[in-house]
């Protein structure tokens, strides 16, 4: 289930609506049930819930009355409608306009239950709906791509140009969870081609004897589970845009064929003997050297020509570390959202420390920890002690590193260093001793025995 749904029941028949409650509280949804007009009045002014089922006949008021008032909410909260009374035409017409059901009884709680799942698969559609269209309306400019990077603010300049070029094939080169299919999608609806089908594949997680009908299609009876025809990505995507994400691990029979696709733009599906042409722009990504690839023979030097003809390579953001606080600040405010957080921002300290920190996972990992940090830890700001151990240890590290110290000609008080070191973790640890201990490796005992040689306490 995508998210849990706040589904009302007012309903007087009570072991229907019990049954009802039930069913839909397994499933993992939110409910409330009521039996009166007056308690379903009440609990509309406190809360809007996704989704109302209500029966007509309430033993205080006339349900329409209750019906009406959830209308005014529009598509924000359809209504399932449980009737045993006859109703006129008008009635059944406003029922079916709105965006929910109507139902005659007598009715099973296993039908009732179906059509909720029905009107709840039309909620979450309705949603898609909008999220997409709000991203082809501009979600896909700044507020959704952070780009304050030199670095990045190239790669969005040649976003642009390629949307406005339609040129048939673009390939994307950057390090795993840097932001290549997120830049695949900015091409696609800033193209004109946003408002047809983007359709993603990894071709690295499809088994390779599968990938070939995923993307092509296959008739009726061309393998022992090809029951019915399907429709493979091209076709479905047909005016828009395929993204084929990993594309160097494709193998070597299926690069053939994709290389006759991006050619001939025809293809046949699995089992055919038709050709079907077919209109879409291949965008393909990968995180491994195709030159090498091509060394080893794994992958053909025909296709990598093919796709190659416009590159985009997204630097690693250890590379653009201007992204790296604006990247955060961004996924503060989508967690704070997600999770009804209020963090406010990220203390100094901490910010250095993400600053310092060279992000092997690239955005992905970034978009990880944040995540954690806000779901598990942090209140008001974001601290050290929020961040993963891992990150205040190499950054730590990193400071007292060989490579960032050098023993001067004329030597140091080894006590110096220590004591920088004890005052360094204190600050960092924001005067948590325990912290501030395990960022060196010291038991909680000599790390005082420590602070006290030292002055500090
Ligand atoms: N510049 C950015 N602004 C906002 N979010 C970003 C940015 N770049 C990447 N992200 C987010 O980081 C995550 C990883 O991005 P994405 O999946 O596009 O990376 P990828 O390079 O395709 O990864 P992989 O190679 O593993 O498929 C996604 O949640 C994406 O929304």
């Amino acid at each position: 289930m995508e998210h849990p749904t706040n589904i009302l029941i007012v309903d007087a028949d009570q072991t229907l609506a019990k049954a009802l409650e039930q069913m839909l509280s397994d499933q993992g949804h939110h409910v409330e049930k009521l039996c009166t007009g007056k308690a379903a009045f009440e609990s509309l002014a406190r809360k809007t819930p996704e989704l109302v089922i209500l029966d007509l006949q309430l033993p205080d008021t006339d349900g329409w009355h209750v019906f009406e008032q959830v209308s005014d909410l529009g598509d924000a909260c359809p209504v399932v409608v449980v009737t045993g009374r006859e109703l006129s035409e008008q009635a059944v017409t406003t029922l079916l306009n709105g965006p929910g059901d109507y139902l005659r009884k007598p009715i099973s709680a296993e039908e009732l239950a179906a059509v909720v799942q029905r009107t709840l698969e039309n909620i979450r559609l309705r949603k898609e709906l909008a999220c997409l269209r709000s991203q082809k309306g501009g979600c896909y400019d700044q507020p959704s791509i952070v780009a304050c990077s030199r670095e990045m603010g190239q790669v969005l300049e040649m976003v642009d140009k390629i949307a406005s070029s339609d040129a048939a094939t673009v390939f994307i080169q950057g390090e795993s969870g840097t932001g290549k299919e997120l830049v695949a999608r900015a091409i696609h609806y800033q193209s004109a081609r946003a408002s047809q089908p983007f359709m993603a594949i990894n071709c690295a997680a499809v088994p390779q004897t599968l990938l070939e009908s995923e993307l092509m299609g296959h008739e009726k009876g061309a393998f022992t589970d090809a029951k019915n025809v399907k429709k493979g990505l091209f076709e479905l995507a047909d005016g828009g845009t395929v993204f084929l994400d990993e594309i160097g691990d494709m193998d070597p029979a299926m690069q053939a064929k994709l290389l006759r696709v991006l050619e001939e733009r025809t293809f046949r599906r699995v089992g055919g003997t038709r050709d079907i042409k077919v209109d879409v722009r291949i965008v393909s990504a990968t995180n491994r050297d195709l030159h090498k690839a091509m060394e080893d023979k794994s992958f053909r030097p025909d296709l990598y020509y093919r796709i190659g003809v416009i590159p985009v390579q997204i630097p690693p953001l250890r590379e653009r570390r201007d992204d790296i606080l604006p990247l955060a600040e961004f996924f503060i405010r989508q967690f704070n959202r997600e999770f009804n957080k209020k963090v406010r921002g990220i203390s100094r300290m901490a910010q250095k420390i993400l600053l310092e920190y060279s992000w092997p996972g690239n955005i992905r990992e970034l978009r990880n920890v944040i995540e954690r940090s806000v779901i598990l830890e942090c209140e008001e700001q974001l601290l050290v002690e929020n961040l993963p151990r891992e990150l205040v240890a190499q950054s730590v590290g990193d400071n007292i590193g060989p490579l960032n110290f050098q023993l001067p000609p004329e030597g140091v008080d080894i006590e110096d260093i220590e004591r920088e070191l004890i005052r360094q973790a204190l600050e960092m640890a924001q005067g948590n001793q325990t912290q501030a201990a395990k960022l060196l490796r010291l038991g909680i005992d000599a790390f005082r025995y420590r602070m006290k040689k030292f002055g500090f306490m």
